[in-house]
This record gives structure tokens, sequence and C-alpha cells, in this order.
């Protein structure tokens, strides 16, 4: 069955989503205002599958019966090997994970090139930004207090040597990466649930997907050993990654249906005591081209 589905209802479920409301929330207020629940769910469903599996944005019409949007997961590209060769470094993968898409890696950074990156980004730290949804604007974080910095691709020895060895263990080439962001978080900063994918349905996020393609996949690394807090969790299947200075994280979140996986919400929980340094390499479907160039 096909209903209407006005423009200004959906506009505002995408503005709440985009704020961070859940799903549920934003329903329940639907039905508050009296729609019918079955249909407040399709509306807002419909909603979600544009924001976040690059589904059609519904436009004044909403089919009740379309199946709902699927994400199969490609793969992983770390392939199934117990200890991953870079150089003449070794790399044990130490953990997996199905949905989403993820392996814990150790031996990736020695504590040198942990020191010397730490070392490197400090003096160039700036309040962490986001983009703003609604804007399409860059606005210093509310929920996301920790301080960060982009290096340019290859901008260093250290980072091009990094950069490579991340290439090498992901399969996906260097010129698809973004440049490798330090974030530093003092005691007490975290980073709330959030996908690394860009939200197609966002302005200014369509030219530089247009550009260099979606986020596929993001490798983290942990500069330091946190005491207490500051892990990285996946909300919706409960795991989470603890700090380790030289491991990494890579999860992966883009198929080659190109669709986005839902399931890879995440946070940066609250630094409880101490501080936590990471490396972070986005990366795209195609070679990255910055908005300058
Ligand atoms: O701080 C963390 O562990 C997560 C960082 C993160 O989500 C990111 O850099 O995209
Ligand atoms: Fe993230």
């Amino acid at each position: 069955m096909i209903v209407n589905f006005a423009n200004e209802a959906r506009d505002w479920i995408a503005q709440n989503l985009m704020r961070g409301c859940q799903p549920e929330t934003v329903v329940r207020e639907l039905v508050g205002n009296k729609v019918e629940g079955e249909l407040a769910v399709a509306m807002v469903q419909s909603v979600l599958n544009a924001l976040i599996y690059g589904e059609p944005m519904p436009a004044g019409k909403l089919d009740l019966d379309a199946p709902p949007a699927q994400y199969v997961p490609d793969p992983s590209r770390l392939g199934r090997v117990s200890v991953l060769k870079t150089g003449k470094r070794d790399v044990p993968v130490l953990a997996r994970l199905q949905r989403p898409s993820a392996a814990l890696l150790g031996n990736v950074l020695d504590a040198e090139e942990c020191r010397q990156l730490i070392a490197q980004a400090k003096p160039r730290l700036a309040a962490s930004t986001v983009v703003d949804p609604i804007t399409g604007l860059d606005r210093v974080a509310d929920h996301r207090s920790s301080a960060g910095m982009f290096f340019k691709p290859g901008e260093t020895p250290l980072v091009a040597r990094i950069e490579k060895r991340i290439a090498e263990l992901t399969g996906l080439p260097v010129e698809h990466g973004e440049g490798l962001q330090i974030l530093h978080y003092p005691t007490g900063a975290e980073s709330t649930p959030h996908y690394d994918f860009l939200m197609p349905a966002n302005e200014s996020n369509k030219a530089s997907i247009a550009r260099s393609g979606q986020r596929i996949a993001t490798f983290i690394m942990y500069l330091n050993d946190v005491d207490a807090g500051g892990e990285t969790g996946f909300p919706h299947v409960g795991w989470s990654v603890l700090p380790r200075r030289g491991q990494a994280l890579f999860f992966e979140y883009g198929n080659a249906a190109r669709k986005t996986d839902p399931m890879s919400l995440h946070t940066g929980a609250a630094v409880l005591a101490g501080e936590k340094w990471i490396a972070t390499k986005w990366v795209r479907e195609r070679a990255f081209i910055p908005a300058s160039a």
C-alpha cells in the first residue's frame, strides 16, 4: 500500500535522527502526535534507510510493503590468516567480529612510532569539529570533547611509512586514505555514537562522495595505554576494544553493493583515568581528493 508522506514530516524525522535521537524515540514522538504506530515505524524506517543505507529519500509517498534494507558484508579484506605480514613486521590478528566486520591487530606500531606521532601532532591540535548535519558547516563538537589534527597524506616520512603499512595490511590502496587524523582525549572526554561513513543526505557530503566515493573502512591505531575507560565500543553488538599502545582496530562498513552497515555505529567511551591518543585513517572507495584540490 502506498500512502502520502509529507516532506515536512520527513524532514523533521531526518533532523531528529541526524541529531542523534534514537529511532524508537522518534517513533514514540510521532505516535504521541496521533500517527498510527505501524505507519510511524515505516516513516522512520524509510528515512533511516535513506540516511544510512543510501536508499532514495522518500518524496511525498511511502510504500508500506517495501522490503527492509539489508546489509550483507563482503568477506574481510584481511582474509583468514592469523598473522599478517608487512615488510619485516608480523601483525597478529587478536580478535575478529563478523558484524560489523572488524579485527583487532597487534604490533601495528612500535612504542617509538607512537611517541613520535604524538610529538608531531601535539603543537597542531585544535578542538575537534563535526559537520553539522543540518547546515553542512564545520562546528566545534559539543559531544566530542577531544582535540585533533590531520596530517596531509605522506606529510612526514613517519606518516608515509605508516600509511604504506596500513595499505599493505588491509589491501586498500594508499591513495584511498584520507589524511591521518590524530585525536587526543583528556580525562572525561568521549566521542558519542556515530557512523564514520558520510550521510549521503547531507548536502556538504554529496560533493565529497562524488569526488572520492563513500568511506568504507576505518583503521584506528592506539598510541598509548589508557588507565581506565576510553574503549572503542560498538553499542549495537556490545563489543568494546581497550586502547593498547601499538594495537589497531580495523572495521569495514561499505560493501560491493555500495550499501553502508548500520551495525558499525561506534563510540569512544569516556576516558575515566589518564588520557587517550589515537591515530585514525578513514578509507574511501576511490582515491581521496580533498575539497580544496
Ligand atoms: O576514540 C575512539 O576509540 C573512536 C574514534 C573514532 O570513532 C574515529 O576516529 O572515527
Ligand atoms: Fe568513528
